[in-house]
């Protein structure tokens, strides 16, 4: 699984593992595969019902019925209270330790031409897309970072904060720009993470010292390409005829692969992990200063793939451009939300 000899860098039986948007999609392939694996599973989400479906569909699936435990938290992650609450909940189930693993899912996609989506829309996009996933790295961070007495200084195993990113924080797609940003700005809070949390993985070495952090910290980001979950059938109705068609060279996959893969590249311990073919070639041209999974073979994939992209640059923006030239300018939707749909022609 992790190859021959190699050691495993995220092993999960008996440990506690957070999901956010564990409920749907991607998110529940992640908590049933951990499940499966024999974690104890907190599923994080607003909708009830689809956590409690998620919670028996774990107990259905766990390694050890018997000694596994899971437990749902009905919450609103773009909230940074409700985030500390979260984790506060989770550390009163865990008889008052933290969770080993928190895997941030949350979020989903509304697509649409810059200047067509509703300003507040935008704004939503980043509150559920972005501080999801930045609130709960705020209140994770600090219930692991908190200095704890020698007593509770755990000597191995490492926590792991994950987050889900996608390949268009690599790739620019005329359409996605209510969301790319936001899942950009993911990207770029990882990156700063793994480098500012070697300071306190620093401080832990040191671990004798009355002042040290309880366990060692890993940081990964994950980038799917399209995932076929609930998310995606509503963003298939929003998203422009243009922009499907510039996306046809991705092959959705099933949550189920997506969480297995993303499972499977946690366990060879790699930092920025893609899902296919494609979705590697577009981390390879993007690479720039993010830490490497392997310093020769990252090389060689981003020279190969900024090759690639001399050709896909253009092409892209050729295929828009002679969109534009075909089809004329798109639907034009109300600017703000409070005026009055706008007919193409206006009455005379
Ligand atoms: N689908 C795709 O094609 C791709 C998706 N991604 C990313 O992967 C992740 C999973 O996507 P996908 O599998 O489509 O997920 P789904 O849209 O199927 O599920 C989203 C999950 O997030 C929860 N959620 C949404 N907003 C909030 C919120 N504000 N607070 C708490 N929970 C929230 C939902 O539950 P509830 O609504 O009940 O809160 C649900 O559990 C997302 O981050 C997405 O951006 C990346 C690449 C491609
Ligand atoms: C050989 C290399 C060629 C590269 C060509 C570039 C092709 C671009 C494919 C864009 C795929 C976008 C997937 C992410 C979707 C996503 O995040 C949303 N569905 C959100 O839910």
């Amino acid at each position: 699984m992790f190859g021959f000899g190699r050691k495993n860098e995220f092993p999960v039986e008996g440990r506690v593992i957070v999901i956010t948007g564990g409920s749907d999609g991607m998110g529940r392939a992640v908590a049933t595969n951990l499940a499966g694996r024999g974690a104890h599973v907190v599923v994080v989400a607003r909708t009830v019902s689809k956590l409690q479906s998620t919670v028996e569909e774990m107990r259905r699936v766990a390694l050890n019925s018997l000694k596994q435990r899971f437990f749902y938290i009905s919450a609103d992650l773009s909230d940074a209270a409700e985030c500390d609450r979260m984790i506060a909940e989770v550390t009163g189930w865990n008889y008052g330790s933290g969770p080993d693993v928190v895997w941030c899912c949350a979020g989903f996609c509304h697509p649409g031409f810059f200047t067509e989506v509703p300003i507040s829309i935008q704004r939503q996009q980043m509150d559920n897309v972005y501080w999801t996933a930045a609130n709960t790295a705020h209140a994770t961070l600090r219930n692991w970072l908190a200095p704890v007495p020698p007593s509770a200084q755990m000597k191995n195993p490492r926590r792991h904060l994950i987050f889900t990113c996608s390949t268009l924080a690599f790739t620019p797609i005329a359409g996605y720009g209510p969301y790319s940003p936001a899942k950009a700005a993911i990207r770029s809070l990882s990156d700063t993470l793994s480098q500012e949390i070697e300071m306190y993985n620093g401080a832990f070495t040191q671990r004798h010292r009355n002042s040290a952090p309880a366990a060692d910290v890993k940081i990964h980001t994950i980038f799917p390409m399209g995932i076929l979950s609930t998310g995606f059938d509503n963003e298939q109705k929003l998203k422009p005829e243009l922009t499907k068609m510039l996306e046809d060279a991705d092959k959705p996959q099933t949550p189920e692969e997506v969480a297995q893969i993303s499972i499977s590249a946690l366990e060879r311990g790699e930092y920025l992990i893609t899902t296919m073919f494609v979705g590697n070639i577009m981390k390879g041209t993007s690479l720039g200063p993010s830490p490497r999974n392997a310093p020769i073979g990252d090389t060689v994939l981003s020279w190969l793939s900024n090759l690639v992209f001399l050709q896909v640059i253009p092409d892209l923006r050729n295929k828009a451009f002679n969109w534009g030239k075909t089809n004329g300018l798109p639907n034009v939707y109300p600017k703000e939300e409070d005026e009055t749909p706008q007919a193409t022609t206006p009455p005379s």
